[in-house]
């Protein structure tokens, strides 16, 4: 298997090829809410398309192993809970450089390229351990801010984090919207307030999350998406993980579709994660599927898709594990941090 192109050994094309050139900044246009006002999502036609992908399409072994391998890719290895430590981050980065036991790398073709996750996602105080973890690696590490998860502490607090962040080694940063902007319809203040955090990012790339599952309909997930898109966001994320409902596939098709509409009106390409609750790797298969089929192959790209996902990588290994050796063995023996 060719881990850059994520074809199987055979070298039979799978049609997801990785992209050489780094993405070029998304720059955003001014405010205009004439782009999304008329827009009303149909709730029932988004399920229908949905309801399709994990089953229809699903792909078989060495195909289904190429997509795996091309997920791990795609994922921002992730950890953010209370009781992180820099234990913890450390053993989290040692796995995002090396996320498959050897063995598996092997039996799988691998041996001698580089496969690692796409990022380490983890909360501001813990950058600089994940950046010393990672160093060398080329494996740049997020942090969110902005009052993560929330993001109800006052605007200048949630900017001076997104500049310590940064300060710290951050090279990407997923912030959170205010979602009462998108309740009440405040477009133009969720645009200038994405527009600050866009700013105090510098030169770090900018995920914004929109906490799909607090925003009560798709119509408002598709404005939010065009607004955060507008105001210059690198990525659009779904959620933090900590909603009562995160990525799901109905809100992830709204979602590249507004990606698909920017990039047609404006010519510029935004990326795309769903986070929070993937932890199958038949869940990845299925947003990979969805990628191809909305945006096509340049999103099938660490550059232009991601997950956020802090077990999923347990479960791909696991799967990948079972196409190797045609069993399964225990979670237990897929540890993550
Ligand atoms: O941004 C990433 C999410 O917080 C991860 O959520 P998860 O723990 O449900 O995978």
């Amino acid at each position: 298997m060719n881990a850059r192109t994520a074809e199987p050994a055979s070298g039979m094309a799978t049609g997801l090829v990785r992209i050489e050139q780094p993405q070029a900044r998304v720059e955003g246009v001014p405010f205009q809410a004439d782009w999304f006002d008329a827009v009303d999502v149909n709730l029932s036609a988004v399920e229908r398309r949905t309801a399709t992908l994990g089953a229809r399409r699903s792909v078989k072994k060495e195909w289904q192993a190429a997509w795996l391998v091309k997920a791990i890719q795609c994922i921002d290895l992730t950890t953010l809970a209370g009781d992180d430590t820099p234990g913890r981050v450390q053993r989290l980065c040692a796995k995002a450089r090396h996320p498959l036991r050897d063995d598996l790398v092997e039996a799988l073709g691998l041996t001698g390229r580089r496969l690692t996750t796409g990022a380490v996602c983890v909360y501001p105080t813990m950058v600089r351990t994940a950046v010393k973890a990672l160093e060398g690696s080329g494996i740049p590490v997020a942090s969110v801010a902005t009052g993560f998860p929330a993001g109800l502490t006052p605007l200048e607090q949630r900017l001076a984090e997104i500049r310590y962040a940064v300060g710290e080694g951050a090279e990407e940063i997923d912030i959170v919207i205010t979602r009462a902007h998108a309740l009440t319809g405040n477009w133009q203040a969720l645009y200038d307030e994405i527009s600050l955090m866009r700013e105090a990012c510098g030169n770090a790339h900018m995920k914004a999350i929109l906490a799909t599952g607090e925003l009560k309909t798709l119509t408002n997930v598709y404005r939010a998406s065009m607004v955060a898109m507008m105001a210059g966001s690198d990525f659009i994320k779904t959620s933090t993980g900590m909603e009562g409902v995160n990525a799901t596939l109905p809100v992830s098709l709204v979602m590249v579709r507004a990606i698909r509409d920017f990039l047609e009106r404006t010519g510029q390409r935004v990326g795309f994660k769903p986070a929070g609750g993937i932890r199958a790797a038949k869940d990845a298969l299925a947003w990979l599927i969805l990628m191809k089929e909305e945006l096509g192959r340049d999103w099938l790209d660490p550059d232009m898709f991601r997950f956020g996902a802090s077990a999923l990588l347990s479960d791909i290994e696991r799967q990948l594990e079972h196409f190797v050796t045609g069993r399964y063995s225990s979670t237990d023996r897929h540890g993550m941090a």
